[in-house]
C-alpha cells in the first residue's frame, strides 16, 4: 500500500559542514535491471542477473515475473560470486495479478508479456499509476492481436487476456509521453509472432537513450534488432522473431542515482568518487560528467571509477533535458544553488512522472525563499537566499534527493517522507550520512 506522506516522519536533511570527500558505492541500476530481469524471463534458457538493484520498483518486477511463472532464485553467480538472481524462463501463465506500485517500468514492460501469458494477467497499481499514460502501449498490442480489458482511459487498471502467443508485426504509436512505450513493444518482440516494428509518429521523444539501451540489450541476448541509427527509417525500430539467449550480466551501477552525490561535491566543493562508473554506457546519468562540468565541476573518468570534484563555484545552466528528463530534479536542485540563473527545457512529459516534476519543484523551492517559474516545457530558476522548511516529496524518490541536495547548502531543511527513495535507492539516508562522515 502507499504511504501516506502525512502519517511519514521528516528526516532532517543533513546540512554539510565543510566540503565532502568520500567514495560512494552506488547500487545498481533500475533501467538495466528490470530490462535484464524482463530479456532473461523471455529467454530460451537460465541466465544470471549479478548486482541487480533491490529496490521496490526492482522486486515488483521480480515478483510480477514469479507471478507469471517465472523462476527467480536468490544464489551465486557461476564463477561463486554472491548478488545474483538466477532467472528460469517457464511457460508465462495466468491468472496472474501484477501489482506494478508506481514504476514506469513494470507497467510499460509487463503488458506485452502478459500477452504472451496462457491466461488472464491483471494489472493494478498505486492511486498515481492510474494517472500515468499507457494508451501506447495498450493500442498497440491491440493491433498487435492482443485482447485487453480497461477501462477506456487508456491506463491502468486493466487485465490482458494473454493467449499464449501474439502475433505481432507493424504498429503505429505516439510515444511523446513516455519513451517506455517504445521499449516496452521492443522487449517483447523477439517472441511476437511476426517480430514487430515499431513506428513513433508524435511529435517528439523523449529519453532516447533509454531506447538505446533497450536496442543494446537486447542485441545482447541474441535479438536482431534494426534502428535508425543503424540506416534504417527515422523512428522506426524494428525487432526479427527468434530464441533469446540466457546471459551472464553484472549490472552497472545506477548513474541518475549518482546523481545527488555528484551535486554534493559540486555544491560543497569538495570530492566524491562512484567506484565502477562504465567506460561506456547508455544510461541518461553519464551525461551528468557534461553538465555537472559546465556548473562549475571537473571530473575525470579512470579504470577505477569517476572521481567528481567541485570548485566552490555553482553556475547555472541553459540546457535541453529532453533526452535525460530523469535527472532534472537534482539539476534543479543545484540550480537553485548557483550564481547565475538556469533554463531546463525539453521536459513537459515530466509532469506525468512520479509526480507532475515540474510543479512540485517550483513549489517547493519556492517555499524555501526560491525564484522558479515553470514554462511550457520546463524551468526557469533564479537563484536567491534560501531558508529552512518542509521540503514535500509527493511519493517521488527523486523529490526526495533534491531536496537533501538543498539541504546541503540551506540549514533546516526537512524532507517529507525520504522513505520514498526506496523506488530505487532504498540505502538512500544511509548512504547520504556515509558520506558526509556522520
Ligand atoms: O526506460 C526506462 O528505464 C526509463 C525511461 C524514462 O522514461 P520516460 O521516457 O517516460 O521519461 C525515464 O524517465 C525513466 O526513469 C526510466
Ligand atoms: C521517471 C522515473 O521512473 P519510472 O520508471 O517510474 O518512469 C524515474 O525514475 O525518474
Amino acid at each position: 500500500m502507499a504511504l501516506n506522506p502525512a502519517d511519514t516522519p521528516l528526516w532532517p536533511a543533513p546540512h554539510a559542514s565543510g566540503a565532502v570527500d568520500a567514495t560512494v558505492h552506488v547500487p545498481g541500476s533500475k533501467s538495466v535491471t528490470n530490462r535484464a530481469l524482463v530479456l532473461a524471463a523471455l529467454a530460451s534458457e537460465p541466465g544470471w542477473l549479478r548486482r541487480p538493484l533491490r529496490s521496490r520498483d526492482t522486486l515488483l518486477m521480480a515478483a510480477a515475473l514469479r507471478e507469471m511463472g517465472v523462476g527467480i532464485e536468490e544464489g551465486v553467480g557461476p564463477d561463486g560470486t554472491g548478488e545474483t538472481w538466477r532467472v528460469l524462463p517457464a511457460g508465462l501463465r495466468g491468472p496472474a495479478t501484477v501489482n506494478v506500485g508506481n514504476a514506469g517500468t513494470v507497467m510499460r514492460f509487463l503488458p506485452p508479456v502478459a500477452a504472451l501469458a496462457d491466461g488472464p494477467v491483471r494489472f493494478d497499481g498505486d492511486p498515481r499509476s492510474y494517472e500515468r499514460p499507457l494508451n501506447g502501449v495498450i493500442d498497440a498490442l491491440r493491433v498487435l492481436g492482443a485482447r485487453i480489458d480497461d477501462d477506456g482511459r487508456g491506463a491502468l487498471p486493466l487485465t490482458v487476456h494473454g493467449s499464449g502467443a501474439l502475433d505481432g508485426g507493424p504498429v503505429e504509436i505516439d510515444a511523446s509521453s513516455s519513451s517506455q512505450f517504445v521499449s516496452a513493444l521492443l522487449l517483447s518482440g523477439p517472441r511476437f509472432n511476426q517480430g514487430v516494428e515499431v513506428r513513433h509518429i508524435g511529435a517528439s521523444l523523449p529519453s532516447l537513450p533509454h531506447i538505446r539501451m533497450t536496442v543494446d540489450m537486447l542485441r545482447a541476448v541474441g535479438a536482431q534488432v534494426d534502428t535508425p541509427e543503424s540506416g534504417g527509417e527515422p523512428n522506426v525500430w524494428r525487432v526479427t522473431p527468434g530464441a533469446l539467449l540466457g546471459r551472464d550480466l553484472t549490472i552497472e551501477p545506477d548513474l541518475s542515482n549518482a546523481q545527488p552525490f555528484l551535486a554534493a561535491a559540486l555544491v560543497t566543493g569538495g570530492k566524491v568518487v562512484i567506484p565502477d562508473w562504465p567506460a561506456r554506457t547508455t544510461q541518461p546519468g553519464d551525461k551528468l560528467r557534461e553538465i555537472f562540468t559546465e556548473m562549475g565541476g571537473s571530473c575525470e573518468l579512470t579504470e577505477y571509477g569517476l572521481v567528481f570534484t567541485g570548485s566552490g563555484a555553482i553556475h547555472g545552466i541553459d540546457v535541453d533535458l529532453s533526452e535525460v528528463g530523469e535527472l532534472t530534479p537534482g539539476i534543479a536542485a543545484v540550480a537553485a544553488l548557483a550564481d547565475s540563473p538556469s533554463t531546463l527545457r525539453g521536459v513537459a512529459h515530466l509532469r506525468l512522472h512520479e509526480t507532475d516534476r515540474l510543479a512540485a519543484l517550483t513549489k517547493e523551492i519556492n517555499e524555501l525563499g526560491g525564484d522558479v517559474t515553470e514554462t511550457a516545457d520546463g524551468l526557469h530558476i533564479r537563484p536567491r537566499a534560501l531558508h529552512g522548511g518542509t521540503f514535500h516529496t509527493y511519493e517521488d524518490h527523486r523529490m526526495a534527493t533534491a531536496g537533501a541536495i538543498i539541504g546541503l547548502a540551506v540549514e533546516g531543511v526537512q524532507i517529507e517522507n525520504v522513505a520514498t527513495t526506496a523506488k530505487t535507492l532504498p540505502d538512500f539516508p544511509e548512504l547520504w550520512t556515509g558520506m558526509l562522515g556522520a
